[in-house]
């Protein structure tokens, strides 16, 4: 702006010299020029404020928007954070369509359960002083289920405690909710503290393939856990029943077994988690009467089958039953010629009961003195199942007993017990028992391959 107005009052005094009309003429061209300086002048500070208002608009335009674009770190975190969105989007996809599904199969078990109402078996109805509160460890098993029933009936408080190793919820399902029945799940190796007029102490394995799987769990299930059930019987002054075996005659030399006998046990084998552990039991327990008044009573349980032996029990009777259900080779271990005497599970809960009730302290044998060797029963069992299973002999087990058949006489004598149901009526109800699990079986099998390779489960998949 100085140097624009020295320029023009330069002009001016030149123009003084000069003729009067040259004077006017310089002096409308200077003010012209000046007028035009004037102009660009004010033209480009506008444009220099103008573009500056811009750069600013510019840089908030950024600050907004986020992630930012401009650099390769920038870039790198959108591109991650657009991952991370895209996720989460999938996921809530997800859980939308878990949702509807949960709702409808609340809907479903609501329908059912409105179609179904609670009915038990009727029991009998026991006033204060005759309702006994009975603690059944290994309840939900094979011989601990049948032994509910019966209690439950007799209009007992029935406790049921199991780790559901072997057992099965399904054994005693129809008792749940009913106002004498509880179910604990609960391993006995632990301690249990509760109010109790008796217990039966069941809870172990008790088939050989079972009991071999984790011999360290079976040797502490009928030590620990007999110490546990002896403390607990001792605390609250309850009468305790031991489901003791017939495998504490071990691979007996003495034929048929009587409760006097002291066996034939390998104490390395590979029964012995059981063998000994059961006869450590028979021990605690008479240490537990002698030291500490505990009264106790225990049952030496002969072979026992019926219905709720478990598919995979791996024992004779289901086994052979099974195989000849399915039409595959009936195995028979060794040559055959071991002998076993088998009693139905009704016969056996009869034995344990009246043994319980009764005043007599030393062991007792439950069992079935009807013998036959294996390779018999492998016959019977075909011709009852009927069907074209083979009968062949496989590899003999390790320290298998080659003869067992229980002296009955003390059950006899003092409980007034002997076993009702002949091998046939019981096998009977055992195959049909079998018919029905596999049918049922085979329905799971195939509702469970229709709904996985139902179409809306394939669209609902992520
Ligand atoms: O059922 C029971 O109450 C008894 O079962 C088992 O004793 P174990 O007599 O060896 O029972 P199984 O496994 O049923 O065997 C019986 C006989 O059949 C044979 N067997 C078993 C299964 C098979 O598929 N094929 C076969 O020939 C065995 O070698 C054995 O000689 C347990 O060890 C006992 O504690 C339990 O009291």
């Amino acid at each position: 702006m100085v140097f624009v107005c020295k320029e023009a009052a330069a002009t001016i005094i030149t123009m003084m010299s000069a003729t009067k009309k040259r004077l006017k003429i310089a002096a409308v061209v200077t003010i012209v020029l000046g007028l035009i300086y004037l102009l660009r002048f004010l033209n480009n500070t506008s444009l220099i404020s103008r573009s500056s208002t811009s750069g600013q608009q510019q840089e908030e335009e950024q600050q907004r928007q986020w992630p930012p674009t401009e650099n390769v770190q920038q870039r790198n975190l959108q591109l991650a954070y657009e991952e991370q969105h895209a996720l989460f989007e999938a996921q809530q996809l997800e859980m939308k369509h878990t949702k509807e599904q949960l709702v409808h199969l609340e809907e479903q078990i609501r329908s059912l359960q409105a179609s179904t109402p609670r009915k038990y078996p009727k029991v009998k109805y026991l006033n204060y002083k005759n309702r006994k509160r009975i603690l059944i460890t290994g309840g939900a098993g094979f011989v601990g289920s049948h032994l509910v029933d019966d209690l439950m009936i007799q209009g007992h408080e029935i406790i049921v405690v199991d780790n559901f190793f072997t057992g099965r919820k399904r054994n005693v399902e129809h008792w749940l909710g009913h106002e004498n029945f509880e179910l604990i799940h609960h391993d006995i190796v632990n301690p249990l503290f509760i109010e109790i007029d008796e217990i039966y102490h069941l809870a172990s394995p008790a088939s050989p393939p079972h009991y071999m799987y984790n011999p360290v769990k079976t040797i502490k299930t009928n030590t620990m856990g007999t110490i546990n059930v002896l403390g607990l019987a001792k605390r609250v002054m309850a009468k305790v029943l031991i489901a003791s075996t017939s495998e504490v005659y071990g691979d007996p030399t003495v034929h048929p077994q009587p409760e006097t006998y002291w066996g034939h046990v390998n104490p390395i084998g590979p029964r012995a988690c059981y063998d000994e552990g059961k006869r450590v039991s028979e021990t605690l327990s008479y240490a537990y009467a002698k030291q500490e008044k505990v009264q106790v009573r225990v049952a030496r349980i002969f072979n026992t089958y019926g219905p709720r032996m478990h598919m995979n029990d791996g024992r004779v009777v289901s086994n052979f039953i099974l195989q000849a259900l399915r039409n595959e080779t009936i195995t028979v271990y060794g040559n055959g010629k071991q002998t076993r005497s088998f009693q139905y599970v009704s016969d056996l809960v009869d034995g344990m009961i009246a043994l319980m009730a009764s005043n007599y302290t030393q062991p007792v044998n439950l069992g079935n003195p009807v013998e036959q060797s294996i390779e018999e029963f492998a016959q019977i069992i075909k011709q009852l199942v009927g069907g074209p299973s083979e009968i062949k002999q496989t590899k003999a087990m390790e320290d298998d007993p080659q003869r067992r058949k229980p002296d009955i006489t003390r059950a006899k004598t003092l409980l007034k017990w002997e076993p009702k149901v002949p091998l046939e009526t019981g096998l009977m109800k055992t195959i049909s028992y079998f018919r029905n699990e596999l049918a049922r079986s085979d329905r799971f099998q195939e509702n469970s391959k229709k709904y996985f390779e139902s179409p809306d489960l394939q669209r609902s998949r992520p």
